[in-house]
């Protein structure tokens, strides 16, 4: 039981999910994760701010019974409508039968389409307010951060954001809500991999809604998953900035598939160069054993690109197929790329992966791609290593 005093009037009354192996049925969660869920307790009103995954329900329950005692919520705010939080609706209905559920347009045609509710519904605009006495609520609409229906609410005496699944991460809560009572820094990359994974095609959606905040004074950012952002609002702000803008840091991922040992042999070859240029950051991913959701949030962080693959049944090893698919669904800009792969009869990969990258606008005029028939030659390990000289030298520029 994690509850938590956020400030006057605002408590934490979330869960953690320690079981659930992975978000989405797709991303593991070696750390758990939390859900989220805050009361805004007013002099006159009562506001419960997003709910949880069904499974996670009675905990839920149980603290909101804590704080508020057997006074039902008034409202239900949803800002997000994804089940791991929008999930236990019905069951906090059938408790709180006179709780009204808060919603954009958006959300309350979700919330009749999964859930079948109707009634006590209260459809709120961009900038709309609901005073609970003391504490007003006031509802900024930040479409597609991910979903169409997403919005934050801010607390105006309070400078609090309760923001939806921005600026969440994976990683249940360990005791310390807040983050000056946590250690921040286990959670900074679970912020960059969820970011990578679920949020990550949506750039230009998350400036927008950072442009409609950057008025607000923002104390405290209340996500829907992970620590309360107190201390360190300033610095996570800016890695949302920057990773929705696809900036990167210097450094290089070398993501490739291999069978028998040829196409590593060209990133051990192509690693190694890097570092002798100077790169530090050099993160390698076998694809087959690096779970796709490092190798983003490791693409999302670096600004080097270097992909490799052989050739399989007359196409690209499926691994790394799989790469080149979910980082043109992310949309991903700004890298510095090249290629390699390895073949015996016929090549494809270095073609089908360049022309994954081309599909995702992400060729470069300069960009370098080496192809070794059969093992690697001297000649193709020499191809490798100008390979990363021409990498090393446009970030190192
Ligand atoms: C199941 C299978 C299918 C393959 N299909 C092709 C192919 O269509 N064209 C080709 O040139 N080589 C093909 N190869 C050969 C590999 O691409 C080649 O041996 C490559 O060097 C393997 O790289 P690796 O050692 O990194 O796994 C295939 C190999 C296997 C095992």
């Amino acid at each position: 039981m994690n509850i938590r005093n956020i400030t006057d009037g605002i408590s934490y009354v979330g869960v953690n999910d320690r079981t659930t192996h992975r978000f989405e049925a797709l991303w593991p969660l070696p750390a758990g994760v939390s859900y989220n869920s805050y009361i805004v307790k007013g002099s006159s009103k009562t506001a419960l701010i997003d709910g949880v995954e069904i499974s996670e329900c009675d905990k839920l329950l149980s603290n909101i019974r804590e704080i508020a005692g057997t006074e039902a919520p008034d409202y239900l705010v949803i800002n997000h409508m994804e089940p791991d939080h929008s999930g236990s609706i019905k069951v906090l209905r059938s408790f709180f039968p006179e709780m009204t559920i808060v919603g954009n347009a958006k959300t309350l045609e979700m919330v009749k389409g999964f859930y079948g509710i109707e009634d006590n519904l209260l459809k709120v605009a961009d900038n709309d307010t609901i005073a609970l006495g003391g504490l007003t609520l006031t509802f900024k609409l930040t479409p597609m951060v991910h979903w169409p229906e997403t919005m934050m609410t801010y607390v105006n005496e309070r400078n609090v954001l309760f923001s939806g699944d921005g600026f969440g991460c994976f990683g249940a809560i360990n005791g310390g809500v807040i983050d000056n009572e946590t250690d921040v820094e286990y959670y900074i990359p679970e912020m960059y991999r969820y970011y990578s994974n679920i949020v990550g095609k949506y750039g230009v959606f998350v400036q927008k809604a950072l442009a409609k905040l950057k008025d607000l004074k923002i104390d405290y950012i209340c996500s829907t998953h992970g620590p309360v952002w107190h201390d360190e609002v300033k610095r996570i702000g800016g890695i949302y900035d920057k990773l929705s803008r696809y900036e990167a840091e210097t450094g290089v991922v070398i993501v490739y598939g291999s069978m028998y040992g040829n196409t590593e042999e060209m990133a051990e070859a192509i690693a190694s160069r890097l570092a002798e240029k100077g790169i530090k950051n050099i993160r390698v991913h076998n694809a087959s054993y690096s779970h796709l959701s490092y190798i983003l949030s490791d693409i999302f962080r670096y600004k080097g690109l270097i992909i490799g693959a052989p050739t399989y049944s007359n196409t690209l090893y499926p691994p790394i197929e799989s790469v080149m698919q979910a980082i043109k669904t992310r949309e991903l800009k700004n890298r510095v790329v090249a290629t390699f792969g390895s073949y015996t009869w016929a090549p494809q990969a270095v073609k089908r992966i360049n022309s994954v990258l081309e599909e995702a606008k992400m060729l470069t005029p300069d960009m370098v791609s080496v192809e070794a028939k059969q093992a690697p030659s001297a000649k193709t390990l020499a191809d490798c290593a100008a390979l990363a000289d021409s990498v090393a030298s446009q970030l190192l520029s």
